[in-house]
C-alpha cells in the first residue's frame, strides 16, 4: 500500500503568517518515516511545491470581498492536479497544509478519480461561506460550498466542478459557523455533528452516526479532511482560528482510528497547522498532534 505526501506550504485563504510553514515542519518532526513504520510506502514530492505558481500571478485584486482569489484558485487547481494524479495510480494522497482552502483541490482531485466518495470534514468551522455570505473573505472559510456549487458562479473559479452532493458530506467538531453557513447547512439539508452531539452521544456514537449518513453501507470512498482547529486550543494551540470548547485528544484520534477502520479512506487532508503563532513548545505539541493524527487514520492502532 502506497502514499504520497502532498506538503503544500499555502496560506492564501487566510491572513496570518506561517500557515505556508506547515508541511515542512510536519516532515521535519518525521512523518514520512512514522508512515513507513506503519507499513505504508511513502512518496513525498517535496515540501516547495506549488510555490512558484504565486509568482506568475502579479495581480491579484479582491473579487468582491474576496482575498487573493486568483493565487488560491491556481494553488488548488494544481493540487487538484496532484491529488488526481496520484489517486489514478491508486497511490493515497496524504495532504499537508496549508490553510483550509485547499480542500477546493483534494477533494476536487479524489472525486475525479473516485466520482462516489464522501467527504467527512472535521473543523470547529463549516468553511462553507459562498462570495454572498463571508464576511472576511477569506477563503479558507469557504472551500466547501465550491465543492457543492453554492453561491454565484465565479470565472476564475470555473475549474472547479460542482460533483459533491450535500448528502454526500458529513460535519464533525462544529462550534464557530457563521449565520450565514447555518442558513445554508439548513437549507441544504447537510448533517453536522456538532461539539453539542459530541457531548450527547459520544463520539464512537458521532462517529457511527455520521458515517450512517454519508457511508451507510460502509463500501464508499472516504475523503477524510481534518482541521487542527477542530480540537480543543490546549490540544491544538498553534493553529490560525483557535475556538474553545473542541475535541479532546482522544477525540480527535478516536475519529482517525474509526476512518480507518472501514478500510474505505482513500484520501487524508491535515490543515491549518500554523507553527508560527505560539510558544515553541505548543508549536512543537500542535506540529505532534497533526502526525499522530495522520497516523491514527492511517493504521497506527493503540495495542
Ligand atoms: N467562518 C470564518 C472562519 C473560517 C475558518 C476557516 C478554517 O479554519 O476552518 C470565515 O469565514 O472567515
Ligand atoms: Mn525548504
Ligand atoms: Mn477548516
Ligand atoms: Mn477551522
Amino acid at each position: 500500500k502506497s502514499l504520497a505526501i502532498v506538503g503544500c506550504p499555502f496560506s492564501g485563504g487566510q491572513p496570518r503568517p506561517g500557515v505556508d510553514q506547515g508541511p515542512i515542519h510536519l516532515i521535519q518532526a518525521g512523518l514520512p518515516s512514522q508512515l513507513e513504520e506503519l507499513g505504508w510506502k511513502v512518496q513525498f514530492d517535496g515540501h516547495h511545491q506549488f510555490e512558484d505558481i504565486a509568482k506568475f500571478i502579479t495581480s491579484d485584486p479582491d473579487i468582491g470581498k474576496l482575498k487573493n482569489p486568483r493565487v488560491v484558485s491556481k494553488v488548488c487547481e494544481a493540487v487538484a492536479k496532484s491529488v488526481g494524479s496520484h489517486a489514478k495510480q491508486g497511490v493515497l494522497p496524504v495532504t499537508l497544509g496549508g490553510d483550509h482552502s485547499l480542500a477546493m483541490g483534494t477533494i476536487s482531485g479524489t472525486l475525479e478519480q473516485y466520482p462516489d466518495a464522501c467527504v467527512v470534514w472535521i473543523d470547529a468551522h463549516a468553511d462553507i461561506n459562498t462570495a454572498e455570505t463571508t464576511d472576511t473573505g477569506n477563503i479558507h472559510g469557504m472551500p466547501v460550498s465550491f465543492l457543492l456549487g453554492l453561491g454565484q458562479p465565479i470565472p476564475e473559479f470555473a475549474w472547479i466542478k460542482p460533483q459533491l452532493k450535500p448528502n454526500k458530506i458529513v460535519y464533525i467538531g462544529l462550534r464557530d459557523v457563521d449565520a450565514g453557513e447555518k442558513k445554508i447547512l439548513r437549507e441544504n439539508g447537510i448533517k453536522a455533528f456538532s461539539m453539542h452531539e459530541v457531548d450527547k452521544h459520544g463520539i464512537g456514537k458521532v462517529v457511527e452516526l455520521a458515517l450512517d449518513h454519508v457511508n451507510p453501507k460502509r463500501d464508499l470512498p472516504i475523503h477524510l479532511s481534518f482541521d487542527v482547529d477542530a480540537l480543543d486550543p490546549t490540544v491544538a494551540p498553534s493553529t490560525g482560528t483557535p475556538v474553545r470548547g473542541g475535541l479532546t485528544f482522544r477525540e480527535g484520534h478516536y475519529i482517525c482510528e474509526a476512518i480507518y477502520e472501514t478500510g474505505c479512506l482513500v484520501a487524508l487532508d491535515i490543515m491549518e497547522v500554523n507553527p508560527s503563532l505560539a510558544k515553541e513548545e505548543e508549536v512543537r505539541q500542535t506540529v505532534a498532534v497533526g502526525c499522530s493524527l495522520a497516523r491514527s487514520a492511517l493504521g497506527e492502532t493503540l495495542l
